[in-house]
């Protein structure tokens, strides 16, 4: 009787081998669209189409001989017959994927070299050809020396040629060795060597190519490229934050000007009293002063709306996933995180595609850091009101510097808090990075339209409803109780009373009375910050007997440099709206992890706040 035949599959991880195992020798091999799902070796029978039974074995994807991890051990020895009570596979079954054929001629050549009966399978050709890829695997045969059969495992397209062709592999046996003259050539070769050998060979085998594939890889190079992804994601963030100022201010002047306008026709056209005040100070004044950051929210999401429909997006995360990984999150995060840009309310919910619970929490838990849409108009109109509109380099505005550097901020934060909750109260390895890129394409117009109509409506009904019911509660809490002739209308109200009692607690960072006041009604929206400092600002003035001056030329008259600072540190971190903690209790099934969040991001917003005006000070700003 002969012996028993043995096969083995190997190439890089991700290349399809367990399903090519799976379909070749009916087994269920846990197969998975991301690299290093088979850590160990697996054996099966294929029954050849002669009748005889082969031992198939499924091993671990491999970048190298060479290479230190521990299932990548497994598949050195078994290939090198050092395995423990296994013999040395007969035919080495390679396995490359078609459309990523440079990188995986790499470990191939490494394969090759091996000099043993070797039979490449040039699977997920499917993909390759939806890309607009044809591949020659007569031309690939010719290069390797090898007989290279296509396939697509999860079609089973393929799969009777690549049996029969390991069956002939098999035959010729050992004494015919593989490769023969190819393999001999490349067994002194160095890793860039091999490189470029890997770069000639995958050109060498493209029978045609649209440009339009050619043009998607070439962005994808560059985009994608280890060094210069992430520069160019940061750039173009940049980008996005210089124009939010630069491109903003005309329209933003244009709506204050109308908002100005109307304040003053109201107070010509209509009697003093109750009512004008409530229009005037709450309605125009309070809701207004946040209605004019309509421009850079449609801005910000113009940009945002691009990236997502271009395609860019998912690469973005793809270069995160890196970054992602070393505080313990995966790229699978990066969306709910992304999505927390606009708000973090539906970023939480996005956290239900995550599948490991500690995973999830520390996902959810750091979500409000990310900078969201609301956050814009108070980072606005400090920064309008205190930071110079000078430019600090060609077309580098420093106020658009200061927005960046403020949501660069929120995602350092995020960054370092993951790493810290991921140490200690939610442990857990990192899991890996699933996510297919989606082609490139040119966002169409009219979704682009409808997308940020959708944006500018969804802040409008905030505006006319949220903050609205906020800032026209704030201003009664203002208005009432009337303050005797000569006292201060703002100090004798209720509001008065309130901010007092606040303000004992935030003055050792810096913060004024206004602040203060303001903090409490920004619970319901962050906005509303804005808007109440709007309102008492306005009802101030009228005791004061000023003509009221626009909100921003009233915080740079009023606030020193440290304590404006000290405010933008606190919106940085602070938990500031209380929808993200009902949704946050919703997700996690109780009040626990809520109220850790609260509790922390109150304590950062503290002690950044603080330590940013107390430097701010000292350093003489
Ligand atoms: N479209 C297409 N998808 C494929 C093909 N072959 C495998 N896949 C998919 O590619 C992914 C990776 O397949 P696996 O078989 O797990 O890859 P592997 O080489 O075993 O990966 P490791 O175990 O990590 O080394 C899975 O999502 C498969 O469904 C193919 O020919 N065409
Ligand atoms: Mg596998």
């Amino acid at each position: 009787m002969s012996r028993q035949r043995t096969a083995a599959l190997v190439g890089n991880p991700n290349a399809g081998k367990s399903a090519l195992f799976n379909a070749l020798t009916g087994a269920r091999q846990k197969i998975a669209n991301y690299p290093g799902v088979t850590v160990e070796r697996k054996a099966g029978r294929l029954i050849l189409p002669s009748g005889e039974p082969v031992e198939l074995i499924d091993l671990p994807g491999s970048y190298s001989f060479d290479a230190a991890s521990p299932d990548e051990e497994v598949t050195r020895k078994v290939v090198h017959g050092e395995f423990e009570g296994e013999a040395l596979p007969e035919v080495l079954v390679l396995v490359l994927d078609a459309a990523n054929l440079e990188q995986h001629l790499v470990f191939a050549q490494e394969v090759i070299a091996l000099d043993r009966p070797t039979v490449v399978a040039l699977n997920m050709v499917d993909l390759a050809e939806r890309d607009g890829l044809t591949l020659d695997p007569a031309a690939l045969s010719q290069a390797l020396g090898v007989p290279v059969i296509p396939t697509v495992a999860v079609r089973r397209r393929g799969l009777d040629e690549l049996a029969a062709a390991i069956a002939r592999a098999g035959d010729r046996g050992a004494d015919e060795g593989g490769a023969g003259e190819a393999a001999r050539a490349r067994q002194d070769m160095t890793l860039p060597e091999r490189r470029l050998a890997a770069r000639h060979m995958a050109r060498a085998a493209v029978r045609s190519e649209t440009a339009r594939r050619r043009l998607h890889a070439g962005l994808d190079k560059v985009l994608l490229h280890p060094w210069l992804g992430v520069p160019i994601l940061f750039a173009l963030l940049f980008v996005m934050f210089q124009a939010v100022f630069a491109w903003a201010t005309p329209f933003a002047d244009g709506l204050e000007a109308g908002v100005a306008a109307v304040s003053e026709w109201v107070v010509a056209a209509f009697p003093g009293g109750f009512l004008r005040d409530l229009v005037t100070e709450g309605v125009l004044a309070g809701v207004g002063s946040v209605v004019v950051f309509l421009p850079q929210i449609v801005i910000l999401f113009a940009f945002i709306l691009v990236m997502e429909a271009s395609g860019y997006m998912a690469r973005a995360a793809y270069i995160m996933d890196r970054l992602m990984a070393r505080v313990g999150l995966s790229g699978k995060s990066f969306i709910p995180l992304l999505s927390s840009f606009a708000c973090a309310i539906p970023g939480i919910m996005a956290t239900r595609s995550i599948a490991d619970p500690q995973d999830r929490l520390t996902t959810i838990l750091v979500a409000p850091l990310m900078t969201c849409s609301a956050r814009l108009p108070v980072y606005a109109l400090i920064i309008a009101a205190v930071i110079p509109n000078t430019t600090v380099g060609p077309g580098v505005g420093l106020q658009g510097l200061v927005l960046f550097a403020l949501y660069v901020a929120g995602i350092f934060g995020a960054m370092a808090a993951a790493l810290l909750l991921r140490r200690t109260v939610a442990q857990g390895a990192a899991s890996g990075f699933i996510m297919e890129m989606p082609r490139y394409q040119m966002p169409r117009l009219r979704d682009l339209a409808i997308g940020l109509w959708q944006r500018a409506w969804v802040f409008l009904r905030r505006a006319g409803t949220i903050i609205f019911v906020a800032t026209i509660a704030l201003w009664v809490l203002l208005t009432f109780p009337k303050a005797d002739p000569g006292e201060s209308q703002v100090e004798a109200s209720f509001a008065g009373t309130i901010a007092t009692g606040v303000h004992a607690v935030v003055e050792p960072i810096g913060f004024n009375r206004e602040m203060a006041l303001a903090l409490v009604p920004a619970m319901a929206a962050r906005e509303v910050a804005v808007s109440s400092l709007a309102t008492t600002y306005a009802v101030a003035s009228e005791d004061e007997e000023q003509t009221a001056m626009a909100l921003e030329e009233e915080v740079a008259a009023r606030w020193s440099l440290p304590t404006a600072l000290a405010f933008l540190a606190w919106f940085v971190f602070a938990p500031q709206c209380l929808s993200t903690i009902a949704v946050a209790r919703r997700e996690t099934n109780g009040w626990k992890w809520p109220m850790f969040m609260v509790g922390y991001l109150f304590a950062l917003a503290y002690v950044f706040a603080g330590a940013t005006y107390w430097i701010a000070v000292a350093a003489g700003l």
